[in-house]
Formats: structure tokens, C-alpha cells, sequence
């Protein structure tokens, strides 16, 4: 079975309500025409009668649940939510309201916090910053977690590299330039990830653009000084760096380049150093290897609020949704 049919088989096995804010953009209703289809999730699609209208035509979304902000009876409530969770950064309730009417995202996380969703997918019309803004004020941290971080489930068809083709890249949407804690914290919570949407053994390569020493920068003693921390902290972790990529995944590289590592030529968990390394290279496997690209999706959050690609089809929406709600199970 396809990696993204067996995470909507378990999707469907304890369904989950997942909020749908971009009724401004047609390729939400396609996704949800598909995902209502295939009921592997209930949906809550934000939006007034004209936005549905328009960008709906055509399509079946007849089981969705619409909300119009203007007009539901829990608006309020919402607003003096986000006053009161708020108050001390200067929220008032006429600045709440216009935010909660201009910007569905934050609508859509107040009804997360209040209970009445269990995740949310945004994204394929804003900037992740946009997107996931909203989330770390409202919905916040896990806790015991102190840093939210954004990684890609990637598919890459036909390679027997990683799980099967199989990988987890992180941070490739949300922290721009991670000190070594924040470089570990990303770790522990991608093997977390990996675990629990892939279900087999995470095994962690900690990137750089040398492996074991072959090379001498600041940015390399980063990637040396994150892989002790979280050696350290996550001590029963299949966790190895710093290494270059082909070190990480090709059995032959690994073994000449980090002889001994459990790590080396196995990877299926690819730590990024920064956001430049993560973004860019997420692009080009999901654009020159042609491999499927669900993210960012965030891990560390109290509630799973996932973004998108502005260049995202419906079928990747499709495809987060699904995850998303895997990750709703597991809260
Ligand atoms: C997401 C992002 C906008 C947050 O930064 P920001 O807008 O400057 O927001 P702030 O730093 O003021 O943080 C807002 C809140 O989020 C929290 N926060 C920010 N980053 C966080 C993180 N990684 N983990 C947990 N909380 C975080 C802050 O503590 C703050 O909380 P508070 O307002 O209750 O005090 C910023 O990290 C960003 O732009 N990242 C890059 C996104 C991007 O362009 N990606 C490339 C395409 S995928
Ligand atoms: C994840 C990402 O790069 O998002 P966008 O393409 O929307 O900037």
C-alpha cells in the first residue's frame, strides 16, 4: 500500500475534525470534495456564502461543516478568548475582532484552543510566516516541548534509500538559523514524527557539509556541538553527525566516510542545519526527484496546525489532512 493510503487508513479508523480556512482559494474545496469522498476526516471549512460560492462551483462539499465568522453564534466567545489569552501583548477586543474577520488562520486556532477542532491545514494562499504566526500564539508548545519546528514527510518513488524511499526532513519551514539546543530539540521531535507516521525505527543524521571532521567552519562545529546535545538527551535515539548527505543515506558512502556509525548510509531522518540547507533541499528532492512533499507540518505544538506550499496541488492538501489527523490521534 502507498505510504499516504495506510496514513488515511489510519485516519479513517478514528476520525478527526480538521478546520479548512482558505475558502478564498478553489484548491481547498477540490481537496475537501476528495477528502469528504474518501471520509477519512470530518471538515470545517471557515468562509461566508459568497467565498463557498465562488470557489466551490462544481463540487461536492455538501458534508463539510461551513462556519461564516460573521454570523456563528461563537464568535464572540472566540473574541474574548483571544483577548484574554492575549491581553498581555495589547489585544483589545476591537483589534481581536478585525483580526479573527481578516485572517481566517486566526479564527481557526481559537476554535482549536476553545475545543471544537482537532487540527487545522493552511497555507496554499500565505506565507508559512502567516500561517503558522497564528499557531505559535494561540495553540502554543506542548508541554515538556520548547521549540515548535516544521518537517516534510518526503516520498521518493522508486529508492530503496531511507525507509523505503521514506524520509523525514526537518527544519525546512520554521527556524531560521537554530543554536545547537534548538538544532537537537528538532531531532528528538523528528524522530517522534517519524515514529509515529512512518511506525518504524527513526535513524537521525545530524547534516553538514563534512563528515566526521573532513572539515573545519563554525557552521560545522554547530552540527558537532547540536549532536552531542541530543546524544545527550535523547540517549536511546539512533542518532549520528555530523555527516554530509550522501554519508547519511548511500550504504557504501556512509561505510568509507563514518566506518561504525549505526547511522551512516541508513538515515531516514535528515536534521537540515539551518532553513536555507532544509528549504532549498526539500524543493529540489520533491522537484528534481519528483518525490511526493507533505509539509511543513509542525511538530512540538499543542495541536497539530500544518501548513502548505504556496505551490501546492489539491492532492497535497489532500495528503497533509490526512496526516494532520494521525497527528490529532496522538495528542
Ligand atoms: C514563524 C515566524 C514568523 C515567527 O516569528 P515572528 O513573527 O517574528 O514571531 P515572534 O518571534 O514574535 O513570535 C510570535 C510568538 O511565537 C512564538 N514562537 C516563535 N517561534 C517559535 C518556535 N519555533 N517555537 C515555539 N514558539 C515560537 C514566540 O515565542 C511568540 O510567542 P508570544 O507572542 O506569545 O510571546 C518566523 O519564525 C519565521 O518567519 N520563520 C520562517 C518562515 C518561513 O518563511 N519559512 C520558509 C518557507 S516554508
Ligand atoms: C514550505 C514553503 O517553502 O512554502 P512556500 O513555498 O509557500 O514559501
Amino acid at each position: 500500500m502507498a505510504f499516504i493510503d495506510t496514513v488515511k487508513a489510519k485516519a479513517k479508523s478514528n476520525k478527526k475534525t480538521i478546520i479548512l480556512p482558505e475558502s478564498m482559494d478553489r484548491r481547498t474545496f477540490e481537496a475537501a470534495a476528495q477528502i469528504l469522498e474518501e471520509d477519512f476526516a470530518d471538515l470545517i471549512i471557515i468562509g461566508t456564502p459568497e467565498e463557498i460560492a465562488e470557489n466551490s462551483k462544481g463540487l461536492d462539499i455538501s458534508k463539510a461543516t461551513i462556519i461564516d465568522p460573521h454570523t456563528y453564534e461563537k464568535t464572540q466567545e472566540y473574541i474574548d478568548l483571544f483577548v484574554e489569552l492575549r491581553k498581555a501583548k495589547g489585544m483589545t477586543p476591537e483589534k481581536a475582532k478585525e483580526t479573527i474577520f481578516n485572517d481566517y488562520a486566526y479564527y481557526g486556532c481559537l476554535m482549536i484552543k476553545s475545543g471544537h477542532a482537532d487540527g487545522m491545514v493552511s497555507g496554499a494562499c500565505h506565507s508559512t510566516a502567516n500561517t503558522l504566526r497564528p499557531c505559535l500564539q494561540i495553540v502554543k508548545t506542548k508541554p515538556g516541548t520548547k521549540l515548535v519546528s516544521a518537517f516534510f514527510l518526503m516520498v521518493v518513488p522508486d529508492c530503496e534509500l531511507g525507509e523505503e524511499g521514506t524520509f523525514v526532513f526537518s527544519d525546512c519551514g520554521l527556524n531560521q538559523n537554530p543554536n545547537p539546543e534548538e538544532l537537537a530539540a528538532i531531532a528528538g521531535s523528528s524522530a517522534e514524527s517519524f515514529r509515529l507516521l512512518v511506525g518504524k525505527e527513526p535513524k537521525v543524521a545530524m547534516l553538514s557539509h563534512s563528515t566526521m571532521g573532513s572539515a573545519k567552519h563554525a557552521d560545522v562545529d554547530k552540527v558537532v556541538e547540536a549532536t552531542k546535545i541530543a546524544k545527550e538527551t535523547y540517549p536511546d535515539l539512533k542518532l549520528d553527525g555530523e555527516m554530509q548527505l550522501d554519508a547519511a543515506i548511500v550504504p557504501s558512502v556512509g561505510a568509507s566516510k563514518a566506518p561504525g556509525s549505526e547511522v551512516a548510509g541508513q538515515a531516514n531522518v535528515l536534521i537540515f542545519p539551518d532553513l536555507d540547507a532544509g528549504n532549498i533541499g526539500y524543493k529540489l528532492v520533491q522537484r528534481l526527484g519528483k518525490a511526493e512533499a507533505y509539509g511543513p507540518m509542525t511538530q512540538g505544538i499543542a495541536a497539530p496546525v500544518n501548513d502548505l506550499s504556496r505551490g501546492c496541488s489539491a492532492s497535497d492538501i489532500v495528503g497533509v489532512v490526512a496526516i494532520t489527523a494521525v497527528q490529532a490521534q496522538a495528542q
